[in-house]
């Protein structure tokens, strides 16, 4: 282990609970000191001791142009000497929300935020001030962000932790939160039946990448579209993660599915705190000062982080970029999964655009349970092993990875010769 990341993480840990300002940064279930990065560039990030890796985290999914792409640091730049923020609008936060509503057909009206959480706990308050309802339908291992209400059976660090329920949420709270299986759509249809007159919402990640990555089952998101339209509840799709991730138009557009309302964050600030909710107008228009749901945010649209969002997203519109991070990612995939066959471990791997999952089982999970089932020692021995090797995947069994146009064959094809090595040794 390298001494300046020790010494930092012994540093942070008398000031900071875990070391960290997010949990899934502290390699709990991994074990030993996370690597406290210096600066990053392209596909790569560098520690505190000078070691580079390959990465694979992308800062949890917003640097999908490559770390410090020379046009979203200017655009910063030039934003930041303009003045740091305002509070009052901006011309760039009617180009972000113009910009949004046309990319995204389902979108009408859009409100920016700060962070995902932000756009993900606002659009559960609306849909809820909407319909005049209190329940709402989540999935088990789907995480969306830190909200009491959402903070039931969920996914990320809670599932890598192993306490998917957080404290300090009332039971008075996490009882309007139904929730239920991922890719079951007859247990969704078995609580309409009962309850649907009690559900607000649904809200769902439409590939699920906080237990891993999950694609969704053939019939599962139209189902779900169903079923909101027949009891005159809310569609949510969490696409914080998958927005502009697993291609041009999000999830909805893969799927073609059209949700009532989507949430936005990640790659929609290039790297800057940035989140979004939008959606149908008729519910858009319930949103304060128009509507009685109020929402708010002192740094909400910040001049700064709306510059770096803007840079991002017009780098994606760039012509053939999801094509080329989708083929790269999946070379990855397919490089990985014949490296560990070669090798004989039980290992398989899947892909959506530029997010991808790899999974210590035989076959590529589709439920949670499958996920759950899959071999997490292994997992951490691959992980720590390609760590050494400068290959830096996310810290946990149950985090997607994810691929940036930065990465070209030459750094694919590095990672999957060292993950030949690293399964040769997981074999023995
Ligand atoms: C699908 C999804 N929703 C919501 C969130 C919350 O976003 P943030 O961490 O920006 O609050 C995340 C990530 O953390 C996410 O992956
Ligand atoms: N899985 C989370 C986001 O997508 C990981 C980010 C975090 O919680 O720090």
């Amino acid at each position: 282990m390298n001494s300046r990341n020790e010494a930092l993480f012994q540093r942070a840990q008398r000031t900071t609970p875990g070391g960290v300002n997010s949990p899934v940064r502290a390699f709990r279930s991994v074990g030993g000191a996370p690597r406290f990065l210096a600066r990053a560039e392209g596909a790569r990030v560098w520690d505190a001791d000078g070691k580079d890796y390959i990465d694979y985290v992308g800062s949890w999914g917003p640097a999908i142009a490559g770390h410090a792409h020379p046009a979203i640091v200017e655009a910063v730049r030039e934003a930041a000497t303009r003045g740091l923020s305002f509070g009052a609008p901006t011309e760039a936060e009617v180009d972000m929300a113009e910009l949004l509503c046309e990319l995204l057909p389902s979108v009408d009206m859009v409100r920016l935020v700060s962070s995902g959480t932000e756009a993900t706990m606002s659009a559960i308050r609306l849909a809820r001030g909407f319909t005049g309802r209190d329940a709402i339908v989540k999935f088990e291992g789907c995480y969306h962000g830190h909200a009491d209400s959402l903070l039931v059976k969920a996914g990320s660090g809670l599932l890598t932790f192993g306490n998917p329920s957080s404290g300090g949420v009332p039971a008075d709270f996490a009882k309007h939160t139904i929730v239920l299986d991922y890719n079951d759509l007859a247990g969704v249809e078995e609580v309409f039946q009962a309850r649907g007159h009690e559900i607000a919402a649904i809200i769902v990640e439409p590939v699920a990448g906080n237990m891993n990555l999950i694609k969704p089952a053939p019939g599962f998101l139209e189902g779900l579209r169903r079923l909101c339209t027949e009891h005159d509840a809310v569609l949510i799709f969490d696409e914080v993660m998958t927005g502009f991730r697993v291609g041009p138009l999000g999830a909805q557009g893969l799927y073609g599915i059209t949700p009532d309302l989507t949430t936005l964050g990640k790659v929609i600030g290039g790297g800057m705190p940035v989140g979004a909710f939008g959606g149908r107008r008729d519910i858009m228009e319930k949103v304060a000062p128009l509507g009685a749901v109020y929402q708010a945010g002192t740094l909400s649209g910040s001049p700064v982080a709306v510059a770096a969002g803007l840079a991002s997203l017009r780098l994606t519109r760039e012509p053939g970029f999801y094509e080329g991070i989708t083929a790269h990612t999946r070379r990855l995939t397919e490089g990985l999964a014949a490296a560990a066959r070669e090798a004989g471990v039980t290992f398989s791997a899947d892909a959506v655009g530029g997010m991808f999952g790899v999974y210590f089982s035989a076959a590529v999970p589709a439920s949670f349970a499958d996920v759950m089932a899959s071999d997490r020692e292994r997992f951490n021995r691959f992980f720590h092993a390609m760590l050494d090797a400068g290959h830096y995947f996310a810290p946990s069994a149950f985090e997607a990875g994810f691929v940036s146009a930065a990465h070209g064959e030459a750094e694919i094809d590095a990672t999957v010769e060292a993950a030949r090595k690293v399964f040769a040794g997981l074999a023995a």
